[in-house]
């Protein structure tokens, strides 16, 4: 019964913050309804508040009970005063009620010195330090892990933890993946130095500083840099920081990482009542560098309805995944199944057609409706299948074509397969002559999606704006650094260019799920994180489905 009556009193100090009625009613449980084993309480509750803040409550509010035992103790030469109070008032029956109607006529003292005393006793969280961890990603290669500790109340604790991921198809403008090329360690890909980086550069210039501000310490970080592409600290070592500075901010707060974020975002006071899951974009079946046969566009994607909820539309996509499964292997035999790096069946086909007719197969197959229930998603990865030499793409094995060929094939295919939603990257990244002709001929009709073009970096996204290269952006934060990039780069194409933003995973990836997270806190449409198979995709689909149970509960959706 005193379980259930303390969690209900620390819950509601979580919210209201108010130590005045915490401490009263804690004094009126003891004093009132225990008088007798006064002592025994005392400990007793002592003992359960401790208990209750490892399983319920913030640290900040942890801070303010460490104190409380003894603050239950200077209650207690008071009680006389209060009993005598609490009697004249006829409150020991009816707790709640009562103390609610008598708060106001609540003698100041002691209240209002243990608060101010408390407050002072539990000065705000702040990073002691960071740690950098070379381990390894969905592809068996390094990459950085980031422990963030923070002080509170003078003690050191491990808050967060986050990962950098990274990409096989980069474009030539992303930050810098700093690798510690000795041949000798993991061929060449170490991250040592990187790690190093976070001990000995980036944790100094982060110590003692509050985690509220997000965007604040991303600026730190970025000035201690002081390189458009992170190339002194390393792209890598600055993903990870912001990424598990922002976990162990929302973890501070005692709030869900999407809204720390959103509050990051769009400032507290303009914070959206209500929330959108986005639309993933369902990796189903890879090509080009993600998976080694002659198909040369890198990815096929599902987008199922935005009109259902987000469970659903997972449901429904995750079915059509498991239909292809089945029939690539009855039509090219077993090893058709193999996936790649995404997640995504990887068979030896030969054209952007075979793989889009196979898919469609599989759409109707479960019985959805192509085009209405699920539509279609490319990533052409172009800059791939390009020659700077000659300018032309091999679209399909031997077959070599001019930009204005390719742009008009595209249009041709689009034609052919009315489901295709959004290609992104159809072009090479500086082949912006045939980015602007391709977004006249499709941009009123489907999304074109800006990658390695663009690469998340604010300055392009400007460009690619004002020059009129596409309609919509993908966004991963390590093309860029850090999570307040980011923002700039959402801002951007929301407000000015009303267009779409896809939050993306990278091929190579780890289990942390911040961009699930993001996607939300930003308000995107859409999010592209691979296959729903594969732990380091999954992870991120079952984060959303997390969220979306949160924000139903809350009627936030
Ligand atoms: C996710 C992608 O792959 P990578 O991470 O290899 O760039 C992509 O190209 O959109």
């Amino acid at each position: 019964m005193y379980e259930k009556f303390l969690t209900n009193l620390i819950s509601n100090l979580k919210y209201t913050h108010n130590i005045k009625v915490f401490l009263f009613k804690i004094y009126l449980i003891l004093d009132i309804r225990l008088n007798s084993e006064f002592e025994v309480i005392l400990k007793k509750v002592e003992e359960k508040i401790t208990i209750l803040f490892y399983n319920t409550i913030s640290l900040r509010v942890q801070s303010l009970l460490e104190h409380i035992g003894s603050s239950i103790l200077y209650l207690s030469s008071k009680k006389n005063q209060l009993r005598a109070y609490v009697e004249k008032h006829k409150i020991a029956e009816k707790l709640e009620d009562a103390l609610n109607s008598c708060l106001d006529k609540l003698p100041e003292e002691p209240f209002s010195f243990l608060a101010a005393k408390l407050l002072e006793l539990a000065p705000p969280p702040v990073v002691d330090h960071l740690h950098g961890r070379q381990i390894l990603d969905s592809r068996g290669n390094p990459t950085v892990e980031v422990d963030v500790y923070c002080k509170i109340n003078g003690e050191v604790k491990l808050m967060a933890r986050s990962s950098a991921p990274s990409g096989a198809s980069t474009g030539s403008s992303e930050a810098l993946e700093l690798r510690d090329k000795d041949e000798k360690t993991y061929l060449g890909k170490g991250v040592l130095k990187a790690c190093k980086n976070v001990d000995e550069k980036i944790s100094p210039v982060l110590e003692g500083k509050e985690l509220k501000s997000l965007v604040l310490l991303d600026e730190i970080m970025c000035k201690t840099d002081g390189t458009e592409l992170k190339t002194k600290l390393g792209g890598n070592s600055i993903t990870a920081c912001s990424f598990a500075l922002a976990t162990a901010g929302a973890k501070l707060l005692d709030q869900p990482l999407f809204m720390y974020l959103a509050e990051n975002f769009y400032g507290k006071e303009n914070m959206p009542s209500k929330f959108t899951l986005p639309v993933p974009m369902v990796n189903i079946l890879n090509g080009g560098k993600h998976a080694g046969g002659k198909l040369k566009i890198q990815e096929f994607m599902i987008v199922p309805s935005k009109d259902i909820p987000f469970s659903q539309r997972l449901k429904n996509v995750t079915t059509v995944y498991h239909h292809l499964g089945k029939l690539l292997v009855k039509r090219y035999g077993v090893s058709a199944k193999n996936l790649g790096d995404e997640g995504g069946f990887a068979p030896l086909l030969d054209t952007a057609d075979e793989a889009l007719e196979a898919i469609e197969e599989a759409i109707k197959s479960a019985g959805f409706t192509v085009g209405t229930d699920i539509r279609l998603a490319m990533d052409a990865a172009a800059s791939e299948f390009y020659d700077e030499k000659t300018q032309k793409y091999e679209i399909v094995e031997g077959e070599w074509v001019t930009t204005e060929e390719l742009v008009d094939w595209w249009v041709a295919l689009v034609e052919r397969h009315p489901a295709i939603c959004s290609i992104e990257d159809g072009l090479h990244e500086t082949d912006y002559k045939g980015w602007i002709s391709m977004q006249e001929k499709l941009g009123d009709k489907i999304m074109l999606v800006m990658d390695d073009v663009t690469t998340s970096n604010p300055r392009l996204i400007k460009q690619g704006i004002e020059e009129k290269w596409a309609n919509s952006l993908l966004l991963k934060i390590n093309q860029i650094g850090t999570i307040m990039e980011g923002f700039e780069a959402v801002r951007l194409i929301h407000n000015e260019l009303q267009g779409n933003v896809i939050v993306s995973h990278r091929s190579g990836e780890t289990t942390n799920s911040v961009i699930a997270d993001l996607a939300v806190g930003v308000g995107a449409g859409y999010i592209k994180t691979g296959a729903t198979a594969r732990g380091e995709r999954t992870c991120k689909y079952n984060r959303l489905l997390q969220i979306e149970e949160y924000l139903k509960s809350k009627e936030m959706l």
